[in-house]
């Protein structure tokens, strides 16, 4: 069941354990903590220590906040920030799962053009985006950058229901204009453009100041549009200073029809560099096969990776050397490219994180095995600083927003036994276990159920029977 508080939010004090990262190798774990937000759904103040101070006493200790909700975490769990997903195709959700074994090129032709050219139906365009977004705001994600399709109605249907169901998003429409099948392209790069234009007007009238939906800029990939339509894509990035998102460098078949379609360019990299797609506003999804001067390039120009391990492994496109990115300084979070990736959480795709970093490992040695930290970082801190929203979200600080979720454990019984009218999750807890135990038998076993609440922006967006606010 998904509940949903639409109102203003009201001052609250959260109480009870919560857990961020402080750094990229660091989660603080505070035990008996407190964190005020305000009607305007920033962090006003954050206790790390209240002992067994009675919530009362805690409201009229802050002054102003006497008359403050308050939401308790009263089982085993803890606060925890919002998910970043950095990629994720909310057109392809309902094919999640489904990809045999294809790889990129015949994928796209067999499974995606198909489902993403039938969203001139506007019906299941709004059952389709309405579940996605539910769904993954009741896996904890509170951002999302998203990919529509080609068509503007659906596109700014999406904005639409972000906007009411309160998720934090980019939204692009799909830019396109060669090699995919005649049924499913943009006519030339001018309608491009102009259909972009008109994602961009949308946005500009239900969000003006972006608070929540922010268009994003979407070349497919360089494969799929003309040099031209690249050209005029950068051009209005450049005018409207908005974010850039695409695919590079996924698969080594793509990589060798990028290099014939565009003879003139050094690189992958280059074809984007030189139509002025690449700057600190740029999302790249996947970077599995870059070779050492496209890194140097990415960074030279601020650009962002979005790490898919889920998708790179289904679609056996290769395995992405994360700890090489993150050492040579590049910037990285998580996506799950839905559905390319199978599941619409991250939390999963943290732990594929992790696992496709062991195989790394295998080959590379053990630098290159991402710690559950990291993995969290990545998930969090690391997202926002892709979608530049460092300041604002992927932790708990004073002057950040409450985009939260509650996590909730399950403790076992005296004798073991589950009760069945009980939605339990897949975790339990046995009481003996540390704080950082518990995290990281959350990290590895936890799924939706786990997801008790959660936050945008302090608006209450996603709640289960777990919830008792
Ligand atoms: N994973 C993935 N790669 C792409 N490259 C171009 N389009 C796509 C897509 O939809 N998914
Ligand atoms: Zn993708």
């Amino acid at each position: 069941m998904s509940t949903t508080n639409g109102t203003a939010s009201e001052k609250t004090i959260y109480l009870g354990a919560f857990a961020h990262c402080t750094s990229q190798q660091e989660v603080e774990i505070c035990e008996a903590g407190a964190i005020g937000v305000d009607s305007d759904g920033k962090i006003a103040f954050i206790e790390r220590d209240i002992g067994d101070i009675p919530a009362y006493e805690l409201c009229e200790r802050q002054q102003g906040w006497e008359k403050a909700k308050i939401v308790e975490i009263k089982d085993q769990g803890f606060f925890f920030p919002g998910f970043i997903d950095t990629h994720i195709h909310a057109s392809q959700y309902p094919n999640s799962g489904i990809f045999g074994k294809s790889t990129l090129l015949d994928w796209l032709n067999t499974y995606t053009f198909p489902l993403e050219s039938s969203f001139t139906d506007l019906a299941k365009a709004q059952r389709i985006y309405a579940r996605v977004v539910n769904r993954t705001l009741s896996h904890g994600t509170t951002t999302a950058c998203y990919y529509a399709t080609v068509h503007v109605e659906a596109t700014n249907l999406l904005s639409d229901i972000c906007l009411s169901k309160g998720q934090r998003a980019f939204v692009g429409r799909v830019c396109m204009d060669q090699l995919s099948p005649d049924y499913y392209r943009d006519e030339s790069a001018e309608t491009a453009i102009q259909a972009t234009e008109a994602c961009i007007a949308h946005v500009g009238k239900i969000d003006p100041k972006h608070h929540l939906i922010t268009p994003i800029i979407t070349p497919r990939f360089a494969p799929s549009c003309s040099e031209g339509c690249l050209n005029a894509l950068g051009k209005l990035a450049q005018q409207t200073g908005l974010p850039i998102q695409t695919h590079i460098s996924e698969n080594k078949s793509e990589i060798e029809l990028v290099a014939e379609m565009f003879p003139s360019s050094k690189s992958y990299t280059d074809v984007y560099d030189k139509a002025g797609l690449l700057n600190a506003k740029t999302i790249l999804a996947h970077a599995v096969h870059l070779s050492p001067e496209e890194r140097a390039l990415i960074r030279s120009r601020d650009a962002k990776i979005s790490h898919c391990p889920a998708s790179n492994t289904a679609l056996t496109s290769g395995a992405a050397p994360v700890r090489t990115l993150l050492d040579e300084g590049l910037t990285v979070g998580l996506g799950t490219d839905v559905s390319g990736g199978y599941s619409p959480s991250i939390l999963e795709e943290a732990r594929q994180a992790i696992l496709v970093s062991r195989h790394v490992a295998m080959v590379d040695g053990d630098a290159a095995k991402l710690s559950t930290e990291e993995a969290l970082w990545l998930a969090t801190r690391g997202g926002a600083k892709v979608v530049g929203l460092e300041s604002r979200v992927g932790g708990f600080e004073v002057g950040m927003d409450w985009d939260a979720q509650m996590i909730s454990l399950d403790v076992v019984s005296e004798d073991g036994e589950m009760d069945e009218a009980e939605n339990k999750g897949p975790v339990d807890v046995f009481m003996w276990e540390s704080w950082s135990d518990r995290l990281n038998k959350w990290f590895y076993g936890g799924d939706d159920r786990n997801t008790a609440a959660v936050w945008v922006k302090g608006r209450l967006v996603h709640t289960t029977p777990k919830y008792r606010g």
